[in-house]
């Protein structure tokens, strides 16, 4: 296998990947976005992607959420999560806070320690990084565009940098939730704790029309896990929702939903069904389980084989 990830070396989305077993040993490719990682497995050059879509802080990952809703049609096969911790890294010849002037990071690294540089380094102007990782790197070269970097501890450790303070997030335990992307191809087997990824076009505008597609979850007893809506880009008020929940597409009250779905918003993109990192077993009411769906089916088909 090939993989990309969001780079350079020493990313949390490396660290990410380095869970999937067989990745240690694997072709690993920094990509410098998440785009361009995405593009890689699009045009085939790498098997995978591994991607940030999600924190327990500061939320969905706007790069990864658009990426996948738009052009051409890409899976998810693997989630992983990484649990979050900062640490200040500084260049050479920095040896107190008050010193930093400008500091760089990823955007959603500084959004999770903006507390923090408030009170901490007020003075220090911002510049936002492709990655955490990257920002650390550049405090190698012989002119640093910054003082300070806020990095993983691993990087900062792997690299020898000077690390000022450790612990900066804002929020301890903060997780980042990432996803292996692929081409269209073989769905995962059912594990019994899985999760299924949609991107949802709402169909019309008009009153109601959320609550008819959030309907055809609640009617089968399928639980969401995440709701996001996001601009098309096409203007003003136009959204599609990215939808994650509980459940595999070889489960029939998911794939009764699903139905229901295609029906009311026939271009909704169904990303595929993988198992869920952590979690129990979905309670199904007897009602919703495969049984009851498939005794209900038959029992129609009963009737119908009377015309
Ligand atoms: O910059 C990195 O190290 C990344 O892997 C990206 C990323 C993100 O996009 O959220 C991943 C985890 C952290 O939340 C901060 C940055």
């Amino acid at each position: 296998m090939s993989y990309a990830y969001l780079g350079p070396a020493g990313t949390f989305t490396e660290s990410a990947l380095l869970q999937v077993p067989g990745a240690a040993d694997a072709q690993r490719i920094p990509a410098s976005s998440v785009n361009v990682a995405l593009s890689m497995v699009r045009e085939g050059s790498v098997e995978a992607a591994m991607v940030p879509i999600e924190n327990s802080v500061e939320g969905g990952v706007s790069a990864t959420l658009d990426a996948i809703a738009q052009g051409e049609a890409l899976q998810i096969v693997a989630e992983i999560l990484v649990p979050i911790s900062f640490v200040l890294a500084v260049r050479p010849g920095i040896d107190s806070l008050e010193q930093i002037k400008r500091i760089s990071t990823h955007g959603h690294a500084w959004a999770q320690c903006r507390l923090w540089a408030e009170a901490n380094i007020p003075q220090a102007a911002f510049t936002p990084a492709s990655s955490t990782a990257a920002g650390a790197l550049a405090l190698e070269e012989a002119e640093p565009p910054h003082d300070a970097a806020i990095c993983s501890p691993l990087v900062a450790q792997e690299r020898g940098l000077k690390v000022l303070a450790r612990g900066v997030e804002d929020n301890q335990g903060a997780v980042t939730r990432f996803i292996l992307v692929t081409r269209p191809g073989k769905i995962p087997a059912p594990t019994k704790v899985d999760k299924s990824t949609l991107i949802l076009p709402l169909p019309e505008d008009r009153p109601g029309a959320l609550m008819e597609i959030l309907e055809q979850f609640t009617a089968r007893g399928v639980n969401l896990s995440r709701i996001e809506s996001r601009p098309t880009g096409q203007g003003l008020g136009q959204y599609f929702f990215s939808v994650d929940f509980e459940g595999h597409v070889a489960d029939e009250r998911v794939a009764a939903a699903l139905s229901g779905l295609h029906r009311l918003s026939p271009e909704l993109r169904f990303l595929g069904s993988y198992p869920a990192a952590e979690g129990v077993e979905p309670f199904v009411d007897a009602h919703n389980s495969d049984a009851a769906f498939s005794e209900a089916r038959d029992w129609v088909k009963s009737l119908r084989e009377r015309l």
